[in-house]
């Protein structure tokens, strides 16, 4: 049951002004189903960026890192206990994404170090981690030898005093506590965006080189067990991979942990090749079990639970002509960040459920965000909750169509050309936006949530001829994307409650989200969107018109206006400074929001 002790206990240890989404607060049973244990058995998380402290405002992922570093501990003496493997991996992106892991110099200060408790034994590099030079070279340095040649990074090298090294460990190879012989590579996808101070080799590259090509035709391996930060489903990357590993292994099991995408799913590639991706920002923990493997250790009990699943819709594109049938059986479950689910796999009450180990976490959390106070300071009132992702941006619930009708137009203009004078085009890349806007206290904290980038807001004039079709035009060039998928409700036939949450359709059916809830609703997104202000009397295409992007992907933009980069001049802030995307939502706050919440 979604206690309501839980909220107290977040209230008292976080205390962060917090507000209460209406419905969002319930003592209400809900629906949890039980867990299989296999033979092994696979915790995972992907692109928790930064959200360590738990979502203060949904109880549905209501648990902190603490919490979740008390519930792997006791699944892991679990497993001990019944005589099956448990492993953890993670798929990257740490950065961006909240106050907490933001706000402070240098970036991940605090949270770099909580996440290194949880005993991780497989991680993978994320986009987020390569950005800048500062965050890689942090990586590289304070990050990476952490996991004792865990923190793979399979095709991502950087320049260390001007030499190019591997990042980290290319590969691993290592033996369970019950024998399963393990290969593990991990990959993220051709990203571009990265850094100069590193290189990031295109997976079609990588597979080809020799010290893969020697790993890859190992013959004493039992499991190959790859993460990766990219995206699991019609993935050109995963699908490299795969084929170069059943090049030389035609049935061995394989494996995957994506990411990047921050959705839940689970994909077949085959018989004996799945992977699993757990969503985003500690909302989820993936379950995925695996039962049959061959073992050179006799387990002394058997595993338990119901729970081994069939694919009932093979990715698209497949056609099983690798391995269709085989001994294998597997499950998947993505399980709720929050207490209940964690006391209920653990067999704990609220008062047996935490130890010291994730108590200490927990008071660092605390601690670490007192010397934050500015975190929570009141910017305003958000007038109403506006969604990422639930709707179609032509609804006026969607955060999109509350940026570009009410917010853009408020607020981003160069100083004293917001005027009729001056018609405008406002344009984002909806990637940038990446957490819901709801309703109440908007802090600091909230507007590293909803948009953490300091990318500079810069603009342009050009004639309307060419900038009306700017949006357009930028919707099929090279794409920063972001796409995605409060109330109650009472379920009469199971007799419980169900929450709005994550409703998940994968390969292997609809039986995948641990926690029963009923559908938030998901739309697509454009991959941009932009605010037209004062263009509606335009009759003439050589009037000229300001259009304003953001310094993210103003070279791409300059393309279909005069193709020239240097022509953007930044927009400066009242103090001469530059106005960043994330200053964007502060300064609607500031100056248009109730104070009074
Ligand atoms: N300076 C930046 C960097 C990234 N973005 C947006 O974030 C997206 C990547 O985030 P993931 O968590 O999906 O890796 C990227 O596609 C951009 O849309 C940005 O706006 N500014
Ligand atoms: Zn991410
Ligand atoms: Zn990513």
């Amino acid at each position: 049951m979604l206690g309501g002790s839980v909220n107290h206990e977040l209230m008292r240890r976080h205390d962060l002004g917090k507000r209460i989404q209406p419905g969002a607060l319930t003592t209400l049973p809900q629906q949890i189903k039980d867990i299989h244990w296999g033979q092994l058995n696979i915790l995972s998380t992907t692109d928790t960026h930064g959200w360590l402290a738990g979502h203060l405002l949904d109880e549905n992922y209501s648990s902190d890192w603490g919490d979740f570093a008390d519930f792997v501990r006791k699944m892991k003496a679990k497993a001990d206990m019944l005589g099956v493997d448990l492993l953890l991996v993670d798929s990257g992106d740490l950065h961006d994404g909240t106050g907490f892991g933001d706000a402070t110099e240098p970036n991940g200060k605090f949270t770099l170090p909580l996440f290194k408790q949880i005993p991780y034994d497989l991680l993978s590099i994320g986009n987020h981690e390569l950005y800048t030079t500062e965050i890689a070279n942090n990586t590289y340095h304070n990050f990476a030898p952490n996991w004792g040649g865990r923190y793979i990074t399979s095709n991502v090298d950087i320049f260390d005093n001007g030499v190019q090294k591997p990042f980290s460990q290319r590969y691993a190879y290592y033996e369970t506590k019950f024998g399963i012989r393990i290969m593990s590579f991990a990959f993220i996808f051709n990203f571009t965006g990265n850094s100069n101070a590193t290189v990031v080799t295109p997976v079609g590259d990588a597979v080809q080189q020799s010290w893969f090509q020697q790993q890859v035709q190992r013959t004493d391996v039992d499991l190959f067990l790859i993460a990766g930060h990219i995206t699991l489903r019609d993935s050109p990357e995963w699908n490299l991979i795969y084929s170069a590993i059943r090049q030389h292994h035609s049935s061995t099991p394989i494996q995957i942990f994506g990411g990047h995408r921050h959705v839940r799913d689970a994909v077949a590639w085959d018989a004996t090749a799945m992977g699993t991706a757990a969503g985003r920002y500690c909302e989820t923990v993936g379950w995925s079990t695996i039962d049959g493997l061959p073992t050179n250790v006799t387990r002394a009990k058997s595993p338990m639970g119901q729970g081994s699943i069939s694919i009932t819709k093979p990715m698209s594109g497949y056609n099983f002509t690798q391995p269709s049938k085989s001994n294998l059986t597997y499950s998947r479950q993505y399980l709720d960040f929050n207490r209940p689910t964690f006391e209920k796999h653990t067999q704990s009450t609220d008062q047996t459920f935490n130890t010291s180990y994730g108590l200490g976490i927990t008071k660092n959390i605390t601690d670490s965000r007192d010397t934050l106070p500015e975190l929570t300071e009141l910017l305003g009132c958000a007038p109403d909750s506006y969604y990422l992702s639930r709707f179609p941006t032509s609804d006026p619930r969607s955060l999109l169509n509350y940026l570009t009708t009410t917010v853009f137009p408020s607020v981003v203009y160069a100083q004293g050309r917001n005027t009729f004078d001056y018609p405008r085009i406002i344009m984002t890349n909806t990637g940038g936006f990446r957490y819901d806007l709801l309703k109440g206290r908007f802090t600091i904290d909230n507007a590293y949530q909803v948009n953490p980038y300091q990318n500079l807001w810069q603009y342009m004039t050009a004639p309307w001829g060419v900038a009306k079709d700017v949006l357009m035009n930028m919707q099929t060039d090279r794409v920063y994307k972001r796409q995605a998928s409060d109330d109650t409700q009472f379920n009469s036939t199971t007799g419980l409650y169900e929450t709005a949450g994550y409703v998940t359709e994968d390969d292997f059916g609809s039986d995948g989200d641990n926690t029963v809830h009923f559908d938030q609703g998901s739309a697509n997104t454009p991959h941009y969107v932009a605010a037209n202000v004062s263009t509606s009397n335009i009759t003439d295409d050589s009037t000229l018109v300001d259009v304003y992007v953001t310094s993210f992907f103003a070279a791409a933009a300059a393309k279909y206006l005069t193709g020239n980069t240097t022509d953007w001049i930044n927009v400066t802030n009242s103090t001469g400074g530059g106005f960043a995307s994330f200053d964007t939502l502060p300064a609607m706050a500031k100056l248009f929001w109730s104070k009074d919440c």
